[in-house]
């Protein structure tokens, strides 16, 4: 089977810092991934590698058996937004938007019409327990249910992949296992693969797997095969 991402002797510097150093690393289609390891080993480099958003000094990133570190920046930015979903620590909302608004962005920049944009907004929010809350803006919003509003945007065009950087990190835990029930739910059910960066073993609890970054390279953690 071809693994839906993968990275081989991936290596990265940012100016004399080796962030990178040669990962090797694939992901099953449907397969929930959580990418732990120490501050400062790579895993959010890793994670940007991965998504495309970073372009690695050496080695290779393969999207669904396609080489996507030789694609030019446009190309790499229309595969994110036609195939990848997002979730950052702080959600990272426009401000200036509602949170229907936001939901449907990423829908109304892949062609979709405002009305069944804003429509299927409004049903990732009922399904996420924010009924009512399509109105408000994010300043408006508590962390929690900002975050939840960050979960429907990155669902909400139905990507193949969810790229999750520390998604739960600047929530309680409440909060936390809310979100991450509603991303493993929901990729379950569509089959999304998920990468998600965490300090926190709750949150890996909820993968079918966890990788560890050491030193810019994927280790396999003490005790699994
Ligand atoms: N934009 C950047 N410019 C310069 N150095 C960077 C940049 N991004 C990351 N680094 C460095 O690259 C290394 C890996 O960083 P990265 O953010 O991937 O680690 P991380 O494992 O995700 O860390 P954390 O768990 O603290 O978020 C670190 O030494 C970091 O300081």
């Amino acid at each position: 089977m071809t693994a839906m991402l993968r990275a081989a002797g991936v290596s990265l510097s940012f100016g004399d810092t080796p962030a990178l150093r040669g990962a090797d690393v694939a992901v099953d289609e449907g397969e929930i991934v959580a990418v732990m390891g120490p501050s400062g080993s790579g895993k959010s480099t890793l994670l940007h590698c991965l998504a495309g958003i970073l372009v690695p000094d050496s080695g290779e990133i393969h999207v669904d058996g396609h080489r996507i570190d030789t694609l030019g920046e446009a190309a790499r930015s229309a595969l994110r937004r036609e195939r990848f979903g997002f979730v950052f620590q702080f959600g990272q909302l426009v401000p200036e938007l509602t949170a229907a608004e936001n939901i449907a962005l990423p829908l109304l920049l892949s062609g979709v019409r405002r009305a069944p944009a804003l429509s299927r907004a409004e049903g990732w929010l009922s399904r996420l327990g924010l009924d009512g809350l399509g109105g408000r803006r994010s300043g408006e919003l508590s962390g929690g249910q900002a975050q939840r509003v960050a979960l429907a945007r990155a669902l909400a065009g139905s990507p193949r992949v969810v790229f999750a950087d520390e998604p739960t990190g600047s929530l309680d835990s409440l909060a936390g296992e809310q979100v991450m029930d509603l991303l493993v739910g929901a990729a379950r059910e569509q089959g999304t693969t998920v990468v998600v960066v965490t300090h926190d073993a709750r949150v890996a609890a909820y993968a079918d797997r966890e990788i560890m970054v050491r030193d810019g390279r994927v280790t396999t953690p003490v005790g699994t095969s």
